[in-house]
């Protein structure tokens, strides 16, 4: 096991111009929407890191080409993507079908859920499986959907899979139609359907029957992402959704950069009282990561947009706050009211149980490591405050895990964080940027202050 990685303690307040890789909901969408277009397409800087690395396999093992070509992007080359064979095309007429295949999904929930609907668009068998964890992670509801919409779906020794593994006996076809989904355990389940729904042959039309969805703004980018490619989808009826049958048009688009991974690069700002901007800030976008724009002044900071740059300063304090549905962001926002004097509440967030490891109880269990104060709720977590000291924090095989260790780092000093590499589920380089981010220390004028904050 490598040694744990000693996060950086900031003697001085942050003062940095930040940029990040590109954004893995849209890159990971784009590339399943790819794979089911009516031609070849283009991403142009797109994320690099595991969990895109995943899905391009995925695809490739279905029969899709995913080729990197040298593009502009700061985080690594384009990639082209020709369609996998299905159904109808001159590929599919031509090819016997795939027989047996294999995708690896890792820990990421995209892959896992997104990849399904597709497997049952081609000819093949395709077995999927993943990290240990990612077989506890909820998968039900999309399985049952497949099952509802008449793509046979196996488990090992034949019997009924509920989640990872299990085997895709794609026909190349699926009806489509209505199907009603409980997806209070994950927004990805709507998504996963919603991304093939144009390919089935009668669209779909998703019904939603439970406890509220979570994570809405990432349905809403789905929404958005696939009406950018030619298909027509209605969603006007609260939890319903209807996806009209019909080609998804071949694309070039430019992927934003990930506005969820900017999170603890801005969390610096206000663990240092320090400045922090990103330029080429998306606006408008769909990424749920924008809600930084809200939530960071909440927290104390005072936040700017200004000619497509982001600029947060932190205050001379962190301030606790009541915050709802921060979904992914969740693990930063808590990483920042475990520094703040005074208490948060975070609700709306009983599904980041079923993210890459039991993200509530982690939180609370580093929080209390480190000294702090936290406790789980129904739907959330308490975060009072304490003073912090040094302590390895365990990462739990999650990437935001890992970055909120990195964020008590700067302020707190005798950090150190498991598992480091952890990050690469989205941000491979994410020690060598953290610390060209403290390398920035452009203002020796701003002081030091590191007492005060210790
Ligand atoms: O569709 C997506 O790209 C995602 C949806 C969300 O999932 P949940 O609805 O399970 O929170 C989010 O947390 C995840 O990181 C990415
Ligand atoms: C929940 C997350 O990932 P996944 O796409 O694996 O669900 C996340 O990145 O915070």
């Amino acid at each position: 096991m490598t040694a744990a990685w000693p996060a950086p303690f900031a003697a001085r307040p942050v003062d940095a111009t930040v940029t990040v890789p590109g954004s893995k909901s849209l890159t990971n969408r784009y590339l399943v929407l790819a794979a089911l277009a009516d031609g070849p397409s283009r991403l142009r800087a797109p994320l690099h890191s595991r969990d895109s690395a995943l899905m391009a396999g995925a695809l490739r093992a279905l029969g899709a080409t995913v080729t990197e070509v040298e593009g502009d992007g700061e985080y690594g080359p384009d990639l082209e993507i020709v369609p996998v064979p299905t159904r109808g095309t001159a590929e599919d007429s031509a090819a016997p079908g795939l027989g047996k295949a294999s995708v690896d999904c890792g820990l990421a929930g995209t892959v896992m859920r997104f990849v399904p609907p597709v497997a049952a668009l081609v000819r093949g068998e395709i077995a999927f499986d993943g990290d240990p964890h990612a077989r506890v992670r909820p998968m039900g509801p999309v399985i049952e959907a497949l099952g509802a919409l008449g793509v046979k779906l196996s488990g090992p020794d034949g019997t009924e899979p509920m989640s990872l593994p299990f085997t895709v006996h794609g026909t190349g076809e699926v009806a489509g139609g209505h199907i009603v989904v409980d997806a209070s355990g994950s927004s990805q389940f709507v998504s996963a359907l919603l991304l093939a729904g144009a390919r089935f042959a009668e669209g779909l039309h998703l019904e939603h029957v439970g406890p509220p969805v979570p994570s809405l703004d990432h349905i809403a980018m789905t929404v958005e992402v696939l009406r950018g490619v030619g298909v027509e989808v209605d969603d006007s009826v609260p939890n319903q959704w209807r996806v009209m049958p019909g080609p998804i048009r071949a694309f070039d688009v430019r992927i934003e950069q990930d506005l969820s991974n900017a999170g603890p690069f801005l969390a610096a700002a206000l663990a240092t009282r320090g400045t922090v901007r990103i330029p080429n800030w998306p606006s408008p976008t769909a990424q749920v990561g924008d809600a930084w724009r809200e939530i960071l002044p909440k927290l104390g900071a005072s936040v700017t947009l200004d000619g497509g740059t982001l600029t947060v300063r932190g205050g001379n304090r962190i301030t606790g706050a009541d915050l709802a549905g921060t979904s992914e962001l969740a693990p930063t926002v808590a990483a920042l009211c475990a520094l703040a004097d005074t208490p948060s509440h975070l609700t709306g967030i009983a599904h980041l149980r079923g993210h890459e490891t039991d993200r509530l109880a982690a939180l609370v269990n580093e929080i209390t490591r480190l000294g702090g104060d936290a406790e789980e709720t129904t739907d959330g977590l308490v975060i009072r405050p304490a003073k912090l000291h040094g302590a390895v924090v365990r990462s739990y095989a999650d990437h935001r895990m890992a970055t909120a260790g990195a964020v008590w780092g700067l302020a707190v000093q005798g950090v150190q964080v498991e598992d480091i590499a952890t990050t690469s589920k989205t941000m491979p380089d994410f020690p060598q940027m953290w610390s060209r981010m403290l390398a920035q220390h452009t203002d020796p004028a701003a002081g030091t202050d590191a007492e005060a904050r210790a």
